[in-house]
C-alpha cells in the first residue's frame, strides 16, 4: 500500500485574505479508499477542486501517477486518469442511461460499447440502460454518476458527497459497490456520513479550519480527541455522531 498515487505538498489557497486551505501535505496510496472529512467550512471543496484542476492553488505543489500536474487544467486531468462525481448529480435527464454513461466513455476511446455495458453493469444498472437517466430515482442518479465515472477507467475516483440523499437501503448498497470497486481503482470520498466513512475508509483525512487537522485509520480517527473536540464538538466519546 505504499504505491502514492497522488500528493500535495504545502497546497494552499486563500480567497481574499482568507486561508480556505493552508499548507496541506496529503498523500494517496494505490487501491486504497480515503476519506476526506471535516466540519463545513473546513476546505474540503476547495481541497478537491485543487486536486481535479477547477481551481488553482495559491502554492504548493501536486503529483498525479508520479507527475507534476499543479499546471494542468481539468480535462487534461481527466485524460491523465482522475474522474469525479459532483455533490449535485450532473446526469443529463433527457438522454438514456446508456447515452449518458456513452458520453463519458467517449472521452477515453476505445470500445465504447464494450465500456459502457461494464459500468452500467458493475453499478448494478446493467438492466437499465435504456431508461431516460431522469426517470431514474436520486439514488440511481447516484449510481449513473458513477458508473459515468468508471467508464473512463480512472486511476482515481474522486466522490463528492456520494450517499447525500440516498436512503438506508441504498447506502448498503453503495457500500458494497465501493468495496468491489476498490480492487480496480483508488477511491478519494468527501462524504458526511460517518457510518460510511468509518467502514469504508482504509485511511482518514480531517481537515478543519482548512489544515489537515489528523490522518490515520478510521480506529486512529475514532480515538483522536482533538477530532472529537475539533470535528464532533464534543470532545466525548462517540465519534459516530
Ligand atoms: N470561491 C470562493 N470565494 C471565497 N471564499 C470561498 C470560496 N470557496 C470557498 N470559500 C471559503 O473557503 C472556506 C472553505 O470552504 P469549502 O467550501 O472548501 O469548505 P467545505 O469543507 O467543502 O465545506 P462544506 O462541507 O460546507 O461543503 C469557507 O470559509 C468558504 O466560505
Amino acid at each position: 500500500m505504499s504505491d502514492v498515487i497522488l500528493s500535495t505538498k504545502g497546497l494552499s489557497k486563500s480567497f481574499d485574505g482568507l486561508r480556505a486551505n493552508h499548507d496541506i501535505d496529503f498523500e494517496l496510496y494505490r487501491h486504497e479508499v480515503h476519506a476526506l472529512i471535516g466540519p463545513n467550512g473546513a476546505g474540503k471543496t476547495t481541497f478537491v477542486s485543487m486536486l481535479i484542476g477547477r481551481l488553482r492553488p495559491t502554492s504548493g505543489v501536486m503529483t498525479f501517477e508520479g507527475r507534476d500536474v499543479t499546471g494542468l487544467g481539468a480535462a487534461a486531468r481527466v485524460k491523465a486518469g482522475m474522474a469525479y462525481t459532483f455533490q449535485i448529480t450532473s446526469v443529463f435527464a433527457k438522454l438514456s442511461c446508456h447515452e449518458n454513461v456513452a458520453l463519458a466513455a467517449r472521452r477515453l476511446g476505445g470500445d465504447v460499447e464494450a465500456e459502457v455495458a461494464s459500468a452500467l453493469e458493475r453499478v448494478g444498472l446493467g438492466g437499465r440502460a435504456e431508461e431516460i437517466a431522469g426517470d431514474l430515482s436520486y439514488g440511481h442518479q447516484r449510481l449513473l454518476e458513477i458508473a459515468m465515472g468508471l467508464a473512463q477507467r480512472p486511476a482515481l475516483l474522486i466522490l463528492d458527497e456520494p450517499t447525500q440523499g440516498l436512503a438506508e437501503s441504498e447506502i448498503a448498497g453503495f457500500k458494497a459497490l465501493i468495496r468491489a470497486l476498490a480492487a480496480e481503482t483508488t477511491i478519494l470520498l468527501i462524504e458526511h456520513n460517518m457510518s460510511v466513512v468509518m467502514e469504508l475508509a482504509d485511511r482518514i483525512t480531517v481537515l478543519n479550519f482548512g489544515e489537515v487537522l489528523a490522518q490515520g485509520s478510521p480506529e486512529e480517527i475514532h480515538h483522536s480527541s482533538a477530532v472529537q473536540s475539533a470535528y464532533l464538538g464534543t470532545g466525548g466519546d462517540d465519534a459516530e455522531d
